[in-house]
C-alpha cells in the first residue's frame, strides 16, 4: 500500500542511536556512553532514509496527518542500527573441513598454506566454479549474515588471483549488490596469495600492469563497482615492498586502501598503511607500538577479527592498547572457508570476552566504526536523520 512514508517504528522501549551528532567514528572517551533514546519512535521515508527520530509523543504529533506503508509496534523492544561487517571473504567454492582436522592435529595456518592448501586450495576450486554456482552460494551466505543482523558488509574477491577469476568474483559481488537488500562494499583482493608459478614480484607486476587497468576501465563504464583494494601483507606472501606498490596502484585508480597486515608476523604493515593513507588495516595481532601510534595519528581504522585468533589459536590483537591510544577500532566476521562465522553478534561477544572490549565499544566497532572502515559512516552505522534506514528490532527492552 502506498503511503507518505515507508515505515513507522512506534514507541520502542529504547532506540540505540550509537551517535547523534554526525560523528564519523567513535574513539577514546566518546566510546564510554553511546547515544540512546528511551520511549522513542522512528520514521523511514519512501527513499529508504531516516526522516525523524524522537520521543514517541512528539513523533505521533508531528506525523498525525501522514500515512505509512507499514507501522510496527515496538513497545517493550529495542531498535539498533543494522550491524556492519567490515571484513569478509564470502565468494568461494570448495570446503576446507579436512584442514580443520589438520589444524586440530597441530598444523599451523602457514604450514598448510605453504604446502599448497589454505587460500590456494580454495583458489583451485573457485577457478573451476561457474559464476552461477558462486552467486548461489554467495546469496545464501549473505542471507545468513542478514538474519544475524548485518545490513552492510564488505565482500572481497581474492580466490581467483588470475584476472579472469578475480573479475568473475567481482561480477558475482556486483550482482549481489544490485539484487540483494543488503549494502555491499566491494574489495578487489587479487593479492590475497601468490599464485602458483609466480614470484610475489611477478604477481605484483601482473596486478599493476593488467588487473588494475581493467578494473579502472570496468569501473568507468559502470560494469563493476569496486570500493577498496586489499593485499595480504605477510611473511611468505606479499612483502612490504610489493604491498606498497600494489596498494599505491589501487589508490591511483581511486580505490580505498583496506588491507590484511601484521597478522602472523610483525611486518610494519600498520606503519605502511598510515603512510599511504589507508582507510583500514585488518588483523593486527602482531602490530608494533609505533604502528598503533601511527594508525591513531593517521585516522586509519583497525578492523579486528576475533574469529581468526580463536580459530588459529593466535595471540589476541591488542584491542585495549589500540583503544587507549585513540585508534578507530572496528570489527569484522572474517567469514571465509577457514573461519566460518556469519554472525556479528558472535563476533562482538568474542571481542568482549577475548579482547576485553566493553559492550559499548563492541557495538560502536560493529556499527559506526565499521562503516568508517568502509568509507560509509556518512550514510551508515548510526540512527540519525538523513542516514540509511538500516535497522534491527530486537525483542529485548535494553541495549
Ligand atoms: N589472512 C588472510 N586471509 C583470510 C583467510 C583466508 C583463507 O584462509 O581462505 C583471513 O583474513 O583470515
Ligand atoms: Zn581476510
Amino acid at each position: 500500500m502506498a503511503g507518505d512514508h515507508r515505515l513507522l517504528l512506534e514507541n520502542a522501549r529504547q532506540v540505540v542511536l550509537v551517535c547523534a551528532r554526525g560523528e564519523r567514528f567513535l574513539a577514546r572517551d566518546a566510546l564510554r556512553s553511546l547515544a540512546v533514546l528511551e520511549g522513542a519512535s522512528l520514521v523511514v521515508g519512501t527513499d529508504g532514509l531516516i526522516k525523524a527520530i524522537g520521543p514517541a509523543d512528539v513523533i505521533q504529533e508531528q506525523f498525525s496527518e501522514e500515512t505509512f506503508e507499514e507501522r510496527i509496534d515496538c513497545s517493550g523492544k529495542c531498535i539498533l542500527p543494522g550491524l556492519v561487517d567490515a571484513h569478509t571473504h564470502p565468494v568461494w567454492a570448495g570446503e576446507r573441513v579436512h584442514e580443520f582436522a589438520m589444524k586440530l592435529a597441530g598444523a599451523t595456518y602457514m604450514e598448510i598454506h605453504q604446502a599448497g592448501g589454505g587460500i590456494n586450495f580454495t583458489v583451485e576450486r573457485t577457478r573451476q566454479a561457474s559464476e552461477e554456482e558462486l552467486f548461489g552460494s554467495l546469496q545464501q551466505r549473505l542471507q545468513c549474515m542478514m538474519r544475524a543482523g548485518t545490513t552492510l558488509v564488505e565482500c572481497k574477491s581474492g580466490y581467483g588471483l588470475n584476472l579472469e577469476t578475480e573479475l568473475k568474483m567481482l561480477r558475482v559481488i556486483e550482482r549481489a549488490r544490485r539484487q540483494m537488500a543488503v549494502g555491499i562494499s566491494a574489495t578487489y583482493c587479487g593479492a590475497h596469495s601468490v599464485p602458483k608459478g609466480k614470484t610475489a614480484t611477478e604477481a605484483a607486476d601482473d596486478i599493476i600492469n593488467n588487473h588494475l587497468p581493467k578494473l579502472k576501465e570496468l569501473g568507468r563504464n559502470g560494469q563493476i563497482h569496486v570500493d577498496n583494494i586489499d593485499v595480504f601483507c605477510e611473511k611468505g606472501v606479499f612483502d612490504l615492498d610489493s604491498t606498497r606498490r600494489i596498494l599505491q596502484g589501487g589508490k591511483d585508480i581511486g580505490l580505498q586502501i583496506n588491507f590484511h597486515g601484521d597478522e602472523l608476523h610483525p611486518m610494519k604493515a600498520a606503519e605502511l598503511g598510515a603512510e599511504l593513507g589507508a582507510r583500514a588495516i585488518s588483523h593486527l595481532e602482531e602490530v608494533s607500538d609505533e604502528g598503533i601510534a601511527a594508525m591513531a595519528t593517521a585516522g586509519c581504522s583497525a578492523v579486528l577479527l576475533p574469529t581468526t585468533a580463536y580459530m588459529l589459536r593466535l595471540k589476541q590483537p591488542r584491542a585495549r592498547k589500540m583503544l587507549d591510544e585513540g585508534v578507530i577500532v572496528a570489527l569484522g566476521s572474517d567469514f571465509n572457508p577457514n573461519a566460518y562465522c556469519f554472525s556479528m553478534p558472535m563476533v562482538m561477544h568474542l571481542a568482549c570476552v577475548n579482547m576485553r572490549m566493553s559492550m559499548p565499544e563492541a557495538l560502536a566497532a560493529a556499527t559506526i566504526n565499521a562503516a568508517y572502515a568502509l568509507g560509509k559512516s556518512h550514510t551508515h552505522g548510526s540512527l540519525e536523520v538523513g542516514k540509511q534506514g538500516d535497522l534491527i528490532i530486537i525483542n529485548s527492552s535494553r541495549e
